[in-house]
């Protein structure tokens, strides 16, 4: 036992927070007895529209929140530089995240790097018109105001 806390790993792009993203942060959290938060950079958010709020921004919002410990803006290039800094025990993708668990198992052990991975599970609106994904708050931002 090294006496260190146990460190959780989220991330995400956190363009305009809403409900999903608390469910998936304090899921992360309860993981372990810190957590700590990666917000992607903007030009590495190629797998969707890029993000309406500056870098700094969102990662700011993200440190705001009570459960999070710290928020760490990305590495421009290189995803394991921020990964090794922060050294956490359990990585936890979120329920719709694109990347491979295997994949990353593998290049965590590639690195000599040692953290469990898991995944969060999905949160479903509890009442009508509630809003969980960013996506929905720009179209309908769109819808009223575009
Ligand atoms: C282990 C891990 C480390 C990551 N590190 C970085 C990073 O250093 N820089 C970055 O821009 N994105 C990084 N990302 C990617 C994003 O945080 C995020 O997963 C990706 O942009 C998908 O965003 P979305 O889940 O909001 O759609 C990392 C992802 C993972 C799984
Ligand atoms: N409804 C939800 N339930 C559980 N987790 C969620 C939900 N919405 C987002 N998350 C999680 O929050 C993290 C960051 O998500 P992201 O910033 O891509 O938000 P998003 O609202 O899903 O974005 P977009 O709608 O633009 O795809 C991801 O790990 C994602 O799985």
């Amino acid at each position: 036992m090294s006496g260190e806390p146990r460190r959780a790993l989220a991330q995400g792009t956190f363009d305009i927070l809403h409900p999903g993203h608390l469910h998936y942060l304090e899921e992360a959290a309860d993981r372990g007895e810190e957590l700590h938060v990666i917000v992607s950079r903007a030009k590495n958010v190629t797998h969707k529209s890029a993000p309406v709020c500056p870098d700094r921004q969102r990662r700011d919002m993200v440190g705001a929140l009570s459960i999070v410990d710290e928020a760490h803006l990305g590495h421009p290039e290189d995803f394991f530089v921020p990964v090794r800094e922060i050294d956490p025990d359990v990585i936890v993708l979120g329920f719709d995240q694109h990347h491979d668990d295997d994949a990353i198992r593998t290049a965590l052990r590639d690195r000599g790097l040692d953290a469990e991975v898991v995944r969060a599970s999905a949160r479903e609106p509890r009442y009508d018109g509630e809003l969980l994904s960013t996506k929905e708050i720009v179209a309908k931002l769109v819808e009223r105001h575009g």
